[in-house]
């Protein structure tokens, strides 16, 4: 029986990590961790490494007739039981060093440098937008992964191509727009605006662009609800709106600019937030959850 001890760990970001299984294939694990306000909080969410994972797979699946993906397996003697269901056998390939952003609607770094110049990463947008906008049309906006706790920084396709050679760098941007498209249009029709999204890539050893981390989840997206949405204010995050706003309410006593830590969430909004995940997870595959894995 395989224990995750076993396997070194390769890789960790803030709720997620990478362990070596052999040569050829990679454990990718996610966590109940959640992070807000750049802080991971105290509190896990219970069940929400295996919700993002199973949303995970869903989308795999769904794109994998738009471009290969590194998943394997999400149910396979070698996962440890312990991350049974919160942890994918994916095949490891050289990646590309670049967060591959699709954007479709204006906010978050993307309407900071739209605000500051006129465009973002490069790309010209027209006057007159604002918060929550929806984009004329989808938008490519590499960033470079930043360190942990540090912001990526926005980048141009042209500083991309620098990175990875022209080849890569047109590829990656043409399977950005065009997974972020298949998806936005699927979420739309379960009444999920899919605002923006993170992808990341590498390529296998015949040289195949390969859709690889986690995939349209809501720590490498922001979805909104379609059902309110108003542009020219900040849309409520689909998943985490309970805990930011618990975090910023008089009873948490927290000041997200400070130095504190976030207190802990009381138990309704972690339950409320595992409800959101599991709810976002059902609409969009239409799926229930109670069947995963
Ligand atoms: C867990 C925190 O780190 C990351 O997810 C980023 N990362 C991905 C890889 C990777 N490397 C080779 N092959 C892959 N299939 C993958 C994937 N996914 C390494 N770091």
């Amino acid at each position: 029986m395989t224990v995750l001890a076993d396997y070194p760990q390769v890789a960790a970001g803030k709720v997620r990590e990478l362990y070596a299984v052999d040569d050829d294939l990679l454990l990718f694990v996610a966590s109940d961790r959640i992070s807000a306000y750049d802080h991971v909080l105290a509190t896990p969410i219970p069940d929400k490494g295996r919700v993002l994972t199973a949303m995970s797979v869903f989308w795999f699946e769904l794109l994998a007739d738009e471009i290969g993906t590194h998943l394997v397996s999400a149910d396979d003697p070698r996962i440890p039981d312990e991350v049974r269901g919160r942890a994918l056998l994916v095949r490891k390939l050289r990646m590309l060093p670049v967060e591959a952003v699709a954007r479709g609607y204006l906010t978050g770094s993307g309407l900071i440098d739209y605000d500051r110049t006129g465009e973002v990463c490069g790309v010209a947008l027209p006057p007159g937008l604002f918060e929550s906008s929806k984009l004329p049309e989808p938008i490519f906006t590499p960033a470079t992964k930043a360190a942990i706790g540090e912001h990526d920084e926005n980048v141009t396709y042209d500083e991309v191509a620098a990175l990875l050679g022209e080849e890569d760098a047109s590829r990656v941007r043409a399977a950005t727009l065009k997974i972020y498209l298949r998806a936005a249009e699927h979420a739309e029709s379960r009444g999920l605006i899919l605002a923006d999204t993170k992808f990341e890539f590498g390529v296998d050893a015949a040289g195949e662009l390969v859709l690889a981390d986690e995939v349209l989840t809501p720590d490498s997206s922001r979805f909104w609800p379609l059902e309110g949405y108003e542009p020219g204010r900040p849309q409520p995050s689909f998943d985490k709106q309970f805990v930011r706003n618990w975090l910023l309410s008089p009873e948490a006593g927290w000041d997200r600019h400070g130095e504190l830590a976030p207190p802990a969430l009381p138990d309704h909004v972690v339950e409320a937030t595992r409800l959101r995940y599991i709810e976002a997870y059902e609409r969009i595959t239409g799926r229930a959850f109670a069947d995963w894995p």
